[in-house]
């Protein structure tokens, strides 16, 4: 189908490419799009589709490689979706701590039963800067906004988003646990058996 030997990661975000790195193995290289270019392109689209298409399209171009991309976020049902899309540039881009702290603050005094929330992940694989059949995968995870950060590990909302299967923050599990049950975790679940790697 395509040499996937060599994949750039569309992304600028460390904690991402940790995690798809540990969730891929060893038979697959991802090559963090830092190493190209340090200009990241404007999120534009509407949908984590577009931006994640966008991302990818974007990173192919640069490197010549073919690109997976992820974009996700934070879909707080409270605030009707938001920040969704979002999620990075909550805070005006000042980044995890200032869009924790917004966050916990816009959900001052909701009630536990009205905290409801879910990540979202979509990935995007192009092979090349022109690809017309982008590979799409989505994966949710859904869970509950805390009243306070707890959790050291993860990155981004993690301190502050409660897992009910594990009754601990997403920054209190592993990253091997983590890495099970994550909406990134199945969206590329869903990857690998588009590509046939499982
Ligand atoms: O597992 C996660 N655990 C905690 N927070 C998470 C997670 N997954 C996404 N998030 C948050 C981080 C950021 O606020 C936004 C993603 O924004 P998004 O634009 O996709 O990523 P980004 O700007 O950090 O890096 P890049 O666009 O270069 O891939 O959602
Ligand atoms: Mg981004």
């Amino acid at each position: 189908m395509m040499n996937l030997k060599q994949l750039v990661l569309a992304s600028h975000n460390a904690g991402k490419l940790k995690e798809l790195q540990a969730m891929l193995g060893e038979s697959v290289q991802l090559r963090s799009i830092g190493e190209f270019s340090s200009v990241e392109p404007e999120e534009t689209g509407l949908s984590f589709v577009e931006n994640a298409i966008l991302k990818a399209r974007n990173a192919a171009r640069i490197s010549g490689l073919p690109a997976l991309a992820d974009d996700s976020g934070l879909a707080v049902d409270f605030l009707g979706g938001a920040p969704g899309i979002y999620s990075a540039r909550y805070a005006d881009g000042q980044g995890d701590a200032a869009n924790n702290a917004k966050l916990l603050d816009a959900l001052k005094d909701v009630p536990e039963a009205e905290r409801g929330a879910q990540f979202v992940c979509v990935l995007a694989l192009v092979r090349h800067a022109d690809d017309p059949l982008p590979i799409l995968c989505e994966g949710l995870w859904h869970g509950r906004i805390l009243t306070a950060a707890s959790g050291e590990h993860g990155f981004g909302y993690d301190p502050l988003f409660w897992v009910p299967e594990r009754n601990l923050s997403s920054a209190e599990l592993t990253p091997a646990d983590k890495n099970r049950i994550s909406h990134r975790a199945r969206a590329m679940d869903l990857l690998r058996q588009r590509l046939g790697l499982k």
